[in-house]
């Protein structure tokens, strides 16, 4: 795109997502508007702020209160499928975490957001959802990132017809949801049966005093399953990618995950967990190396251009900072395709509050600023529940041959894809990914 720039630096993320009023998103992202936009395709103003005020109470530290007990019931189900049946030494049969995690995650995202039980853990028959997601956003990727191409019907019919019709099949799968759930807000007021959408549908405008409509609650509680789950998923595995790949920092987190909790039914977002510093290095470290959002995220200038990281551009430019590269930059990380907790941590390895603050500066897995996300908090409990649970409960090892290889790459692969200890993804507005496969053994020490 000749009048679009990308910038690697602090500077350029601070002038670019930092700026105070904000920069508008880039045009493209009117490309997936369907009906009525949403806080994460508007492109900003005030009707954005009002929305992103709605959103945020619905997904506040208290509303989280009250949904971690639910998202705990999914992750105590997930763990014990994983391990399912096992061999005579204990280890369960190899599992793609890249699918148990989607179901996963997508389990807790419909139950907070519509308050629905899909169950995808367990039964096939929505699992489609997750794979008409991803096909879909194939085709929103390009016409968010080349806008042009949406206004080429034909071609883009010929050359996305599978990717519409997965559009079409979850469009069909989320009004029907709505449906149901609309349904059930007339039966049911109580405080079990809280989820994002009841805060959608009790919002009102302070100025107008409107509530939202039907096509803007559908458009807004949609985004957050689409954003929502599969970002999350992402990143678990990516973290679990890492551990199976990085045996001797699987064993020291797991160390610490079971000497800071007894029982596995202890484990709970409080100052326990968050004193598991090697833990949060871990998923700090997974977040730098393989962002589950990686790319671009383009912003506009207004009309009269700006100065970015000292750089005059003229208005209408599209700049931004591409998540992996800077994530990849050695000015922040040295050796920086090396997966290193302890470069989080100072004191550990030749880690400094100088190069952890220069590093902290520019780790932005959930993107900075006004535009950030807006379900950071969500995604981080239903992530360190995860893995710590998963950690405390068992042992775990690469599946064996050519399965443990998948979600690797390559060293015959193009020339990017050819890092074996880096979790391939494959960018499409979130990430499609394959792998790790992983087997799970109980605990010898079980207490
Ligand atoms: C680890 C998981 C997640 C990651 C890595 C992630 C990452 C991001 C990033 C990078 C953005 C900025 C996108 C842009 O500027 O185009 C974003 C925005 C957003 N995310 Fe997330 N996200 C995650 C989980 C979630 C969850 C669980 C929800 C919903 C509950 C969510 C809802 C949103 C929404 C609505 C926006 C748009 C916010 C706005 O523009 O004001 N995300 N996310």
């Amino acid at each position: 795109m000749p009048n679009s720039i990308a910038f690697n630096t602090a500077d350029g993320l601070n002038d670019i997502y930092r700026r105070p009023g904000g920069l508008l998103k880039h045009k493209g992202y009117e490309a997936m508007v369907h009906r009525a936009p949403n806080s994460f395709t508007m492109r900003g103003g005030k009707d954005h702020l009002r929305r992103r005020r709605i959103l945020g109470e619905g997904l506040s530290d208290k509303s989280l209160r009250v949904y971690e007990p639910r998202i705990l019931e999914h992750i105590n189900k997930f763990c014990d499928i994983i391990a399912g049946t096992v061999d005579q030494d204990g280890w369960s049969s190899p599992k793609d975490m890249a699918s148990y995690c989607n179901y996963l995650s997508f389990d807790v995202m419909s139950d907070i957001v519509f308050g629905a039980k899909y169950n995808l853990l367990e039964i096939d028959r929505f699992r489609y959802v997750c794979k008409v997601i991803e096909k879909s956003n194939e085709r929103m990727n390009v016409l968010v990132h080349a806008g042009r191409w949406a206004t080429l019907k034909l071609l883009d019919r010929f050359l996305f017809r599978r990717a519409i019709f997965a559009r079409n099949r979850f469009i069909r799968f989320v009004t029907r949801l709505v449906g149901d759930r609309i349904s059930k807000s007339k039966s049911v007021h109580q405080l079990e049966s809280m989820d994002v959408f009841s805060h959608l549908q009790e919002a009102k405008d302070p100025s107008t005093g409107h509530s939202l409509s039907a096509n803007e609650i559908t458009a807004e509680s949609t985004t957050l399953i689409v954003a929502g789950s599969d970002s999350t998923s992402t990143s678990i595995t990516s973290v679990l990618f890492y551990l199976s790949h990085y045996p001797e920092v699987c064993d020291r987190v797991t160390a610490e995950i079971r000497n800071n909790f007894t029982h596995a039914n202890e484990i709970c977002i409080g100052a326990t967990l968050f004193s598991c510093r090697y833990f949060s290095a871990c998923i700090n470290e997974a977040f730098r190396m393989s962002p589950a959002a990686g790319s671009c995220l383009f912003r506009e200038l207004p009309n009269h251009g700006a100065v970015i990281d000292g750089e005059t551009l003229p208005g209408g430019s599209n700049v931004g900072v591409g998540i992996y590269s800077i994530h990849h930059n050695p000015t922040y990380f040295p050796d920086p395709f090396t997966y290193r907790p302890e470069r989080w941590i100072v004191g550990l390895d030749d880690a400094t509050q100088g190069s952890l603050e220069k590093g902290l500066s520019v780790l932005n897995p959930f993107s900075v600023g006004s535009r950030s996300c807006v379900g950071k908090s969500l995604a981080m409990m239903e992530l360190q529940l995860t893995l710590a649970s998963v950690l405390h409960r068992y042992d775990i090892k690469l599946a064996e041959g050519d399965l443990g290889r998948i979600g690797e790459g390559h060293a015959d692969w193009e020339y990017g894809r050819h890092r074996e200890h880096e979790y391939q993804l494959y960018e499409y507005i979130t990430s499609s990914k394959m792998g790790p496969y992983l087997q799970f053994r109980a605990r010898k020490d079980q207490p």
